[in-house]
């Protein structure tokens, strides 16, 4: 598939990292219960490739950027209530050139993270536009989070954390500020998704339904960091 032009494997070869690509091939055979499809969306540089290898890796992709060509995805199976969850996590190319590429994706997505980065604004003020892309292509039941990226980068924020929950609550969505660089809130924001999607599917008619928003919230204070969480 010519789009899938692997935007991981060319920035890990470029920064000499081709482990991660073996990693890649030895986690396709992993047991699983259950597999749902998320993707990654948001303008270039916000920093959804970096969020996704800290998610899957622990690692983070520092030095220069390299910019996603297309579409990639990568794997990675998560422990949710005795179940193994498999995410399969598609990081789409932000540049403008390639939405026809990603929007033939949007409908097979179960669950969207839609990054900005905190220290640009035009990220954020698209974050709108990309709303109406999601509504345009996705499913319409499709689990959306809003992620304010770069929440380490204190001194050069431009986007204020209030601004992120102002409009997260406006379209009824969960909100966080993420750090691909520190690690803060990345894994708790793909397990709360895994969380939600899980029991959307396996939910019986008279169970509770899953509050993904208070799961955040206890997760936050459970583990008594509330940096960028809301
Ligand atoms: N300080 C800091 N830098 C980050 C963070 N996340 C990403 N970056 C940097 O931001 C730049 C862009 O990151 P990418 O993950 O490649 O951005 P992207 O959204 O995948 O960009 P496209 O592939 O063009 O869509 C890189 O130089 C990263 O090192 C973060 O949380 N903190």
């Amino acid at each position: 598939m010519s789009t899938r032009k692997a935007s991981l494997t060319d920035k890990q070869t470029k920064n000499g990292t081709s482990k991660y690509v073996l990693e890649r091939c030895a986690s396709i055979n992993e047991y699983y219960d259950i597999a749902f499809k998320v993707m990654l969306l948001g303008d270039s540089a916000v920093g959804k490739t970096c969020v996704l290898v800290r998610f899957k890796d622990g690692a983070f992709l520092g030095g220069n950027f390299i910019a996603t060509v297309g579409i990639d995805f990568r794997n990675k199976v998560v422990d949710v209530d005795n179940l193994k969850v498999k995410l399969q996590i598609w990081d789409t190319a932000g540049q403008e050139r390639f939405r026809s590429v990603t929007h033939a994706y949007y409908r097979d997505a179960q669950a969207l993270l839609l990054l900005y980065d905190i220290t640009s604004k035009s990220s954020f003020d698209n974050i709108r536009a990309w709303l109406t892309e999601i509504h345009d292509y996705a499913q319409k039941d499709v689990v959306i989070m809003l992620l304010g990226n770069k929440s380490d980068m204190a001194a050069e924020r431009v986007v204020k954390m209030e601004e992120g929950e102002k409009l997260a609550k406006e379209y009824g969505v969960p909100f966080m500020e993420t750090s691909a660089k520190t690690g803060v809130n990345v894994e708790l924001a793909f397990l709360a998704i895994a969380k939600e999607l899980k029991h959307r599917a396996t939910q019986q008619p008279n169970e509770p339904k899953f509050q993904i928003h208070d799961y955040i919230e206890s997760q936050k204070h459970k583990s008594g960091c509330c940096m960028g969480t809301r």
